[in-house]
């Protein structure tokens, strides 16, 4: 695990200043934040970090200045876009192997596939190209050709928002499972508070180039002091309350019939859900074929999505 500090950083692109002074450390194995609105300069912090664009302050991973490459290496950038990161022409196996140093031949392939593995994937898809896959699959590519070069900290810049909100949902969990599992330091910008708070330690709000609150995850949106930080809270009411819930917190049984071809009425338990209602009851409708194991799945994505409760039943 490695710790990231970052101090008056300041980044111009000519006449432009997008970073104007950005200090914050992230403790070895924990999780930043950085939200802000479009233009605040989150994604050109992110591009100073790994070398992308010039900038002129300090830049340290365990101490180490970041402007040397040896250091440069063991922090990574995943894209928002993974249609424009990965490159359309190449296979995902040359996509995730363009992140790997000194090895080659056999040994480049089997590591390709144990990163495949690691993000879930299919080492099946090696040979497609990532025009073949789905959104959320090429992120998971992003992600493991992040992963090839063995980085402690992997910046993830707005991952999930060309996502669907199910495929979000999964991405975040792979993000959160690998950083448990590499004991990854992370930074995570996102427009989205409700999945910063579900992704994150501790906060950053950047706001025309600077950081205007910086804290706890939890003291930053339970005390907002900047108005914009205030007003990003204002989108999201319900932040505090909401969790993102994956399949295995939510237990959904079907109160009617699942194949019924106009639906089925499904009891969600939510143990992570609004303390003061964490049973609820939602109707999805599902094929009348639909196994069971497919109506849970579309149960706990609705659930997610639309946090939609029908009413209390019985
Ligand atoms: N290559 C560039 N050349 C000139 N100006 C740029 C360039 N990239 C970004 N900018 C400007 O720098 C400022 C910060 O942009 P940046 O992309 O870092 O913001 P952001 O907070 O990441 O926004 P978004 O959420 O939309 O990605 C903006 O005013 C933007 O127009």
């Amino acid at each position: 695990m490695a710790a990231l500090s970052v101090g008056d950083l300041m980044v111009r692109y000519g006449s432009v200043t997008a970073v104007r002074g950005v200090s914050f450390d992230v403790a070895a194995g924990s999780v930043l934040g950085l939200v802000g609105e479009s233009g605040s300069g989150k994604s050109t912090v992110a591009r100073a970090l790994v070398g992308l664009t010039p900038a002129t302050g300090s830049m340290r991973i365990d101490g180490a200045d970041l402007s040397s490459r040896q250091a440069r290496r063991r922090v990574q950038l995943v894209f928002q876009d993974s249609r424009s990161s990965l490159d359309p022409r190449y296979t995902v196996e040359q996509c995730v192997a363009e992140g790997l140093t000194g090895v080659r031949g056999r040994a480049a392939s089997a590591r390709v596939a144990e990163l495949l593995d690691l993000v879930s994937l299919d080492p099946a898809v090696a040979g497609s190209r990532p025009g073949d896959l789905s959104g959320g699959q090429r992120q998971r590519v992003a992600i493991a050709r992040a992963l090839a070069a063995r980085p402690d900290v992997v910046i993830a810049d707005e991952v999930t928002a060309s996502l669907d909100v199910s495929v979000q949902a999964v991405v975040l969990n792979l993000l959160r499972r690998l950083r448990a599992e590499l004991g990854l330091t992370m930074i995570f910008i996102s427009h989205n508070l409700a999945v910063v708070e579900y992704m994150c330690d501790d906060l950053a709000v950047m706001f025309d180039g600077r950081i205007v609150e910086y804290g706890a995850v939890g003291e930053v949106i339970g005390r907002p002091e900047h108005p914009y930080t205030r007003s990003l809270l204002a989108a999201v009411p319900e932040i505090g309350q909401r969790r993102l819930l994956s399949e295995s917190d939510v237990e959904a049984s079907a109160v009617t019939d699942p194949a019924s071809a106009g639906g089925c009425a499904y009891r969600l338990r939510c143990p992570i859900g609004p303390a003061a209602n964490p049973e609820r009851e939602i109707c999805v409708t599902t094929e009348p074929a639909a196994t069971a194991a497919h109506a849970h799945h579309a149960a706990c994505h609705f659930a997610r999505e639309l946090d939609h409760p029908v009413g209390p039943r019985g």
